[in-house]
């Protein structure tokens, strides 16, 4: 799916800014306010969430739908164009009027949807847009909810005669199965586009390498008649290539390669009849060889994080400026990677990593899989076809980016309890990526602390991804034996012949909280956490990468074992280095993001 462009031939309208807002009550219905104005309507913006928008309790807890609505209009100049409304992501279900009759509806609240305008719209006549999202999780949805059980790292004492009887009184709950706060709304910009009555749908750009010179195959999707010319642009804007035809390949002498650290993009110029399109590509390779992890053919080590698109105000919604801030941050304390945990993000940010030499790992939002052991997941749930339909809308809509080099199907399912259901459902899943991804990228499944010798799934894997917490859930402050048990299981995963990287570990830490002695929550504990863990992990050569958990404290769904949400960053939540932030530094920068650990 084409990221909506401005240039010659295509608009671009913003529709970010202040609209119109309610929460719905339980019993009313989103689609009474699809062709009148919104009665009690309060303001909010977009994009952003409407969970912090208003210190109101109903903002943060608030299940099911909510209506936003503004009127939109085309400029007369947009006479005879084709208009498309898009939607980067809505939160986590919506549905959308104009003037009242239904225009679409899409699950899933981190990829984009668009639906075509042209006959719905008159140029110069203001039209009523109606988008209703629905912030519910449950067992159809991803990530997935916890229906009416205990709130995740929730203490109920279950079967307690007075507790339970509470449950059943108390107001419905949407209740996460998972660690971050269930934000919600219009998180990400809203546009109505133009392109010409013929245009371009989409593009794949995919780069090889041989001899030193790029061979990028190419294909490019349009609709209506005309002819396709391709001209591929440097830095400096100089053509370095060109190419007619609706595919084919781009030959590119002395190509200059993306490198993390080192970015350099070329710009495809495509043209077709009236349409013109711009798409932005890296030359670099990816492959896994034995237990490394090759870009450009040379072994690379995964210094980095998982991250949250999460801060006080936006929610989850888009804050550019706040992705910009943050990349300067993974500079300066020399990191080279992150992983999307536990959602796609914002296209705008994939943007700014390509440009800013940054690898990705680009994860779905597949959350919250697991029951304790008690159910089955892969029978209890109803995910499995919106797995796969997220996993190819985020796989179509992230193909180009050179900075995406490691698809990751999820986060911490339960890969233990129901090894052989387990394995049958992941290994769909791990197919089907290679097989939409153009470029087949490596593919893997992010594993939660579990007894990895009855996990059959994790090692079946390109990279096997662990978030391991020995001397914080496990051995707790106890980083002697927790350095035992990581030391132990990587003896295990040594058996395994594959590459291997810690892609979460971490400890709560409240920043300002010291020790002479390092005890939990202290921020000599969070440093003595990882230098005596990443000792063990420097000695072992198949491990190729250290992504820490959290790059910065985050909100999560209220809890006793929350204080004021998830306390593992580097960073505080706006973004104040802890010490463990000067220890990643002082390392990071120690050594190469390429060197052969063996
Ligand atoms: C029993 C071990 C469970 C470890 C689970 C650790 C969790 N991984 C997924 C993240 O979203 C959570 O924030 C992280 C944590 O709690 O900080």
């Amino acid at each position: 799916m084409l990221y909506p462009q401005e240039n010659g031939a295509r608009g671009r309208l913003e529709l970010s800014g202040v609209w119109n807002f309610r929460l719905l009550a339980s019993e009313e219905s989103p689609e009474a306010w699809r062709d009148k104005p919104l009665q009690a309507a309060e303001p909010i913006a977009v994009p952003a969430s409407y969970n912090d928008q208003k210190d109101l309790a109903a903002y943060r807890s608030h299940c099911g739908w909510a209506v936003y609505q503004r009127s939109i209009c085309v400029p007369a100049f947009w006479q005879g164009q084709r208009l498309v409304l898009r939607f980067g992501a809505a939160a986590h279900a919506a549905k959308v009027w104009l003037d009242g009759r239904l225009l679409c509806e899409h699950r899933g609240g981190f990829l984009p949807f668009e639906a075509e305008v042209t006959d719905r719209l008159t140029c110069g006549r203001p039209a009523l847009l109606t988008v209703a999202v629905n912030n519910r999780v449950d067992s159809t949805t991803l990530p997935v909810g916890n229906e009416g059980g205990t709130a995740f790292f929730g203490s109920d004492n279950p079967g307690i005669p007075s507790v339970e009887a509470a449950k059943a009184h108390r107001a419905e709950q949407n209740l996460p199965n998972f660690d971050f706060f269930n934000y919600a709304g219009l998180h990400r910009p809203v546009v109505l586009y133009s392109t010409p009555p013929a245009y371009i749908s989409d593009v794949t750009l995919v780069p090889e390498l041989r001899d030193g010179q790029a061979e990028v195959a190419y294909r490019v999707a349009t609709v209506g008649t005309g002819s396709i010319e391709v001209t591929v642009l440097d830095e400096q804007g100089k053509t370095v290539a060109q190419a007619q035809g609706a595919e084919g390949t781009l030959h590119i002498m002395q190509p200059h390669l993306w490198w993390p650290g080192k970015a350099y993009l070329y710009t495809a110029c495509i043209r077709f009849g009236e349409d013109r399109y711009e798409q932005t590509f890296g030359v670099r390779t990816v492959q896994v060889d034995g237990t490394r992890f090759l870009i450009n053919g040379k072994p690379f080590y995964w210094k980095g994080f998982g991250k949250h698109e999460d801060s006080a105000f936006h929610g989850r919604g888009l804050d550019e400026c706040l992705n910009v801030k943050d990349v300067n941050l993974l500079h300066w304390i020399g990191a080279n990677s992150f992983r999307t945990s536990h959602y796609p993000y914002a296209e705008e940010m994939y943007a700014l990593c390509d440009r800013e030499g940054i690898v990705v790992i680009d994860e779905t939002p597949a959350v919250g899989i697991g029951m304790g052991g008690g159910q089955n997941p892969y029978t209890h749930l109803q995910i499995a076809e919106h797995h796969r339909e997220m996993l190819q809308q985020m796989i179509a809509r992230d193909k180009n980016h050179p900075c995406v080099v490691l698809w990751s199907l999820g986060n911490e399912p339960d890969t233990e309890h129901f090894p052989e259901a387990a394995r049958a459902y992941w290994t769909q899943l791990y197919d089907l990526a290679h097989s939409c991804d153009p470029q087949n990228r490596p593919v893997t499944m992010v594993c939660c602390q579990n007894h990895y010798e009855k996990d059959l799934t994790t090692r079946t894997m390109d990279v096997v991804c662990l978030n391991r917490y020995y001397g914080w859930y496990n051995l707790p402050g106890d980083l002697d034996a927790a350095c035992y048990a990581l030391d132990m299981e990587m003896q295990f995963w040594a058996k395994q012949g594959k590459p291997v990287m810690l892609t979460e570990y971490g400890a709560d830490t409240m920043a300002g909280l010291h020790g002479v002695v390092p005890e939990m929550f202290t921020e000599e504990f969070q440093v003595e956490f990882y230098r005596r863990q990443n000792a063990v992990l420097d000695r072992f050569p198949f491990v190729i990468g250290e992504q820490a958990w959290n790059f910065a404290d985050f909100a999560t769904i209220q809890g006793p074992m929350r204080v004021g949400g998830n306390r593992k960053g580097i960073f505080t939540r706006d973004r104040r280095p802890k010490m463990a932030a000067y220890y990643f530094r002082e390392r990071w920068h120690s050594f190469p993001d390429f060197f052969d650990k063996s």
